[in-house]
């Protein structure tokens, strides 16, 4: 399934909240008026078929099975992707949430910033598309009157008391109140007493947030030095074995080796996970006895990534906020032993959120970038949560670079973070 359907699929409880939101606010003081320029006729209904004659049929047809509406699929795109790339047998090549330096050959990632996009799995329409119109809705209004007049578009005027309720809207769904105070009055800017409907507002709402996401979507870059060293930090929980284990797959699938260190070695459950992580992957995963120092553990790491030339070394790191003390310490130990080896490692240091903690997200990133010097977010579990909007107050707040998301437990859940493809699913655009 393509990344885009599986990430509008997935964050459908936040999409479906703000969908829900706005309908009743534009529902609320709106007007239906037939037809919509913007919103193509729906194809006119078949008539019924004639009622079958009473004489009972001897052998009648079949009925035949209710078939899936079918799935617009885009456009060929001409063919990007020179001979040497290695694609998967029939699906497109996955974008990486990592990015390659200008002087690294690009010729082994098959999504490098110099090889024109390949036909990338998921897809942002320019405008919704025009065939296949969707089975429109007859509003609540429309209900309500019993009209199901399917034409009329409910629109509503947008004056202080419609902002006010968007903006409790966009803060139910964890954008915070500062974030939801800037889009809503971004998007009401020369649109005061515009008569707007539903679909227009998600539109409009969702240019306002990817104008905020865009600056910090920037895939995690991959360095020419060897090994790259990453550290992951986040609470206990956040999904940080689950990101080591799908970027670490991402990498290798990239042709690049790695080596992971289970870096939390109080928690015996977390390095088993780790290591049925690195199986997945085919990287090896170096552990220590349990309640060992993290950092001879990460030096031992660094010593053997250096030795066998590996590209990158992934550090899991322990999670444990409840003593922030010797967390801090031992965070800090583990970056004083590999620069030992490599003084301006670790190159990157990724802290990994779990999107349905919401807006606690928030004081999350405000205390590890006290821990460590964040250089990157990764957001996972934003399947299954109606806070997907705490993304948006992020990186408003921070601006610190997001590289990916997760939508799901399986290796390949893991995407690079797409604005604008984010702005429309958060927003249940082209969900109707
Ligand atoms: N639905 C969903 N679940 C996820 C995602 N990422 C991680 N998980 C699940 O979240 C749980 C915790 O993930 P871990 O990767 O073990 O988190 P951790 O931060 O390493 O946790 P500790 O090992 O306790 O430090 C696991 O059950 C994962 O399968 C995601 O994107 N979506």
């Amino acid at each position: 399934m393509a990344f885009f359907s599986k990430l509008k699929e997935r964050l459908f409880k936040s999409s479906s909240r703000l969908e829900a939101g706005l309908e009743a606010i534009v529902e609320d003081g709106g007007v239906a008026e037939a037809g919509d320029p913007e919103t193509p006729e729906p194809a006119p209904t078949p008539a019924p078929e004639p009622a079958p004659e009473p004489e009972p049929e001897p052998t009648p047809a079949p009925e035949p099975e209710p078939q899936p509406l079918p799935v617009p699929t885009p456009p060929p795109a001409p063919d990007p992707t020179p001979p040497d790339i290695p694609t998967r047998p029939d699906e497109a090549p996955p974008r990486s949430p990592v990015e390659l330096p200008v002087n690294e050959p690009p010729v082994e990632i098959p999504w490098t910033p110099e090889i024109p996009a390949p036909s990338a799995p998921f897809e942002i329409p320019d405008s919704l598309p025009p065939a296949a119109p969707p089975a429109p809705r007859s509003g609540l209004l429309g209900r309500l009157l019993g009209r199901g007049d399917r034409t009329a578009v409910v629109r509503r005027a947008l004056d202080d008391a419609m902002l006010e309720q968007l903006e409790e809207l966009l803060i139910t769904a964890d954008m915070g109140v500062d974030t939801a105070l800037r889009v809503t009055a971004n998007m009401a800017e020369g649109r005061m007493g515009k008569r707007l409907s539903t679909r227009e507002i998600k539109e409009f709402l969702a240019q306002e947030i990817a104008r905020i996401m865009v600056p910090v979507a920037r895939p995690m870059p991959i360095y020419p030095k060897k090994p790259q060293v990453v550290l992951v930090v986040g609470v206990n929980g956040s999904g940080k074995t689950t990101t080591i284990g799908k970027l670490a797959s991402q990498f290798k699938a990239a042709g690049k080796s790695v080596i992971i260190a289970a870096g939390d070695t109080f928690r015996a459950a977390a390095v088993e996970q780790l290591q049925i992580w690195g199986e997945r992957a085919g990287v090896p995963v170096l552990t220590a006895p349990e309640g060992s120092d993290p950092a001879s553990l990460a030096f031992d790491a660094m010593t053997r990534a250096e030795a066998e030339g590996a590209d990158l070394l992934m550090i899991d790191t322990a999670g444990r906020l409840q003593n922030r003390a010797d967390l801090m310490e031992e965070l800090a130990k583990i970056v004083r032993v590999i620069r030992k080896k490599d003084p301006s490692a670790p190159h990157n240091t990724l802290l990994v959120l779990d999107a349905t903690t919401g807006q606690n997200a928030l004081s999350q990133v405000e205390i590890f970038q006290k821990l460590a010097d964040i250089t990157g977010l990764v957001m996972t579990k934003l399947d299954g949560t109606a806070r997907g909007g705490v993304l948006v107050a992020l990186a408003d707040r921070f601006g610190l670079p997001i590289h990916a998301i997760g939508v799901g437990e399986q290796i390949d859940d893991l995407a690079p973070f797409d604005p604008e493809e984010f702005a429309a699913a958060l927003t249940g655009l082209g969900a109707e």
